[in-house]
């Protein structure tokens, strides 16, 4: 039996509507373009303690609301091709409509659609899907104490980019002791599953009408793509002596990359890929040198995880 004598209270809320399923077809020109998205909104504020504590609907609004609102931004929006900008105009706009919402939290993952290629020319409406990866957006943004003020947390992120490499990765010099059976690895197969992310660094903005035009002046396409580059190049390029080696180096470039990151993290799961030792027949070689047959382990999976910041003597951006 609960103790009706113990004092609670409502800690911390959000609420609203997950998994919004939403296809954008461009056709500004007969070469349609799409945008294949995935949001979740949350709502919070002060005024709706009430729905949980009270029982008073008065200030909910439906999450199915919610819903209907992502499909008619969506219709008149012109920057749904931007998931930063898009997902800025979605929370803005509950922010906007709704005075008594002070936190409006939007979630955005675009799904890969990649233009199919026929007859080797690419075609103007046809696509297929390359790969489980996806882009990401989250954007939280708060009104301030003017009922215009908004202050806006943004971080974006690449996830489920899968890659390998056959060789180009060692890992020495290691800890051993009485626990350790693995052996030094001079040339080894590298693979993750990267999840990366980075926040941005964005102006206190003191009017809800300049919130589009100042973030629209960050270019967010281009460091996706970028950071996205920068990921692929240093895994291919870089003579790796392990996975937080590896991680380090993508990490720092795009902060120095892009004045707008202020930070970057990455979670690598590392992938084993072990060679199989063959000598059970004929005495056949396949260690070391001599590796070219591999059994890929499901599991467990190395993860190396780590931030990086920009330091705080670096010029930050100014819009
Ligand atoms: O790049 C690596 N980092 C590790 O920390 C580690 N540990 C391990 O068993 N293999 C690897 N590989």
């Amino acid at each position: 039996m609960a103790n009706p004598s113990v004092n609670v209270y409502l800690d911390k809320q959000e609420y609203g509507k997950d998994r919004v399923r939403l296809l954008k077809v461009h056709k500004d020109t007969k070469v349609h373009r799409v945008d294949d998205l995935t949001i979740r909104v949350l709502l919070s504020g002060e005024a709706f303690t009430t729905s949980y504590t009270e029982a008073s609907n008065k200030a909910v609004v439906a999450t199915d609301s919610m819903k209907n609102t992502c499909y008619i931004l969506a219709k008149s929006s012109k920057v749904v091709d931007t998931l930063e900008l898009f997902a800025a105009e979605l929370a803005n706009h509950f922010l906007n409509t709704y005075a008594w919402v002070q936190g409006a939290h939007v979630t955005i993952i675009r799904h890969r659609w990649a233009r199919m290629i026929v007859d080797g020319k690419p075609h103007n409406h046809s696509f297929w899907r390359d790969g489980d990866e996806t882009r990401q957006t989250d954007i939280f943004i708060k009104r301030g104490q003017n009922a215009q003020d908004r202050t806006v947390e943004l971080k974006s992120a690449i996830s489920g980019l899968l890659v390998l490499k056959t060789t180009g990765s060692s890992f020495e010099d290691f800890v051993r002791d009485e626990y350790t059976t693995l052996p030094e690895a001079k040339d080894r197969i590298l693979s993750t599953c990267v999840e990366a992310n980075w926040d941005f660094t964005l102006p206190f903005i003191h009017n809800s009408a300049s919130l589009l035009p100042t973030l629209s002046q960050v270019p967010f396409n281009a460091i996706y793509d970028s950071v996205r580059e920068v990921t692929c190049k240093t895994f291919a390029e870089d003579e790796s002596a392990s996975v937080q080696a590896t991680l380090y180096k993508m990490a720092a470039q795009s902060i120095q990359n892009w004045k707008w990151v202020q930070k970057v993290a990455y979670a690598l799961p590392n992938r084993h890929f072990f060679p199989v030792d063959l000598k059970y027949f004929r005495g056949t070689q396949n260690l070391n040198e001599h590796a070219d047959v591999y059994q890929p382990v499901a599991d467990p999976s190395g993860l190396i995880t780590a931030t990086v910041t920009r330091a705080p003597d670096t010029s930050v951006a100014r819009l």
